[in-house]
């Protein structure tokens, strides 16, 4: 009988789920060490990791031979897994597209108006006791209707957030990617991403993350920005070159940042908590109990493939 691990406590929706193989569930919610790993390689037939197990090419070199065959991962974002050493190891790597996809546009949406609409520092005037009540010039934000979006990343999350823009804002939607995309509502390809960025109220990052994006929104990216334009990442912390975006934040050469994901996460530099005019997530964007369990199920279905010898639906 084959043997499975899930990486992490999961909803028995999901940990029940599994049929015809021996099921363990590890009931710490931390990243796998890397000692983990590697048994995890050599002890099971596939393993549900999820964001923070970095399945490096080390730790694939240091188990030559893996008796597990597919690791798959609860979520779409997979750049902690080097899929090309796991291919090379012979371990097939799948993932939960689509499950993810209105709850993490959702979160982007909040971000986006929070950080517009200064909601998190009036949260925080309200808390401290401070406010004084209401008067017409007090909090001034950015008046979201009607302004101009840019998404970096026009794929599944890219578009959900477009469609909430164009239709519940009115906002003219432009956008930034590798290839022109079908859609079914208006945007405008732009092809270079410092252009989309000058040209935008809001720039939105929902590519994937990865050597290839590292950095994507660098200083330059940043420096093209409007100052009172909103930049929000909902991708993965990398894309955005952190300290280049406080320096932004810091000097108002931006109006607002809004962030869900973080460079070196869970870490969060002291210097970005200081800041006022950034909006701080604790990677919520897939956090709600129905959409853990669909991506849940997603990631069972391709285990449950692998067990009964047929493809699974999602290889990356
Ligand atoms: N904050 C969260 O909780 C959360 C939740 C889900 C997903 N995510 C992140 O969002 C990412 C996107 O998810 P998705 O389902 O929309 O993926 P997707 O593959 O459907 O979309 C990604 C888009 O980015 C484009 N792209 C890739 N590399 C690019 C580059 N270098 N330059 C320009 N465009 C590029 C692709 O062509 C594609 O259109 C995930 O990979 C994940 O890292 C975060
Ligand atoms: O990539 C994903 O799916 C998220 O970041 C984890 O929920």
């Amino acid at each position: 009988m084959k043997k499975i691990l899930i990486a992490r406590p999961l909803p028995k929706e999901v940990t029940e789920a599994l049929k015809g193989c021996e099921v363990t569930v590890r009931e710490e919610t931390a990243p796998l060490s890397g000692e983990e790993m590697r048994a995890a390689l050599r002890d099971y037939d596939g393993v549900m990791p999820t964001l923070g197990d970095a399945f490096s090419a080390e730790v694939f070199a240091d188990v030559p031979e893996p008796r597990c065959k597919i690791l798959a991962n609860f979520g779409v974002g997979y750049n902690h897994i080097d899929a090309a050493a796991a291919r090379a190891a012979g371990v097939e790597v799948t993932n939960t597209p689509g499950a993810v996809t209105d709850a993490t546009a959702d979160v982007a949406m909040t971000l986006m108006l929070m950080s517009a609409r200064r909601a998190a520092e009036g949260e925080r005037l309200v808390r401290s006791g401070a406010w004084e009540g209401w008067h017409p010039t007090q909090m001034l934000g950015l008046h979201l209707t009607g302004k101009r979006v840019g998404i970096v990343g026009m794929g599944r999350i890219g578009q959900a957030i477009a469609r909430r823009c164009h239709y519940g804002f009115e906002m003219q939607v432009s956008y930034f990617n590798r290839s022109a995309k079908e859609l079914d509502f208006p945007a405008t390809r732009v092809e270079s991403l410092t252009a989309l960025a000058e040209a935008v109220d809001v720039l939105v990052v929902a590519v994937p993350g990865g050597g290839e994006t590292r950095h994507l929104i660098d200083e330059t990216v940043l420096g093209a920005m409007q100052p009172n334009a909103h930049l929000i990442n909902i991708a993965r912390g990398d894309v955005v070159q952190e300290a280049a975006l406080i320096e932004a934040l810091q000097a108002g050469r931006i109006g607002g940042a809004g962030l869900d994901v973080y460079e070196f996460e869970p870490q969060v530099p002291q210097a970005l908590r200081d800041l006022d005019n950034a909006v701080l997530l604790p990677h919520l964007g897939t956090a709600a109990h129905q959409v853990r369990v669909d991506m849940g199920l997603m990631a069972v279905a391709n285990l449950q493939a692998f067990v009964d010898g047929s493809t699974p639906p999602n290889r990356v």
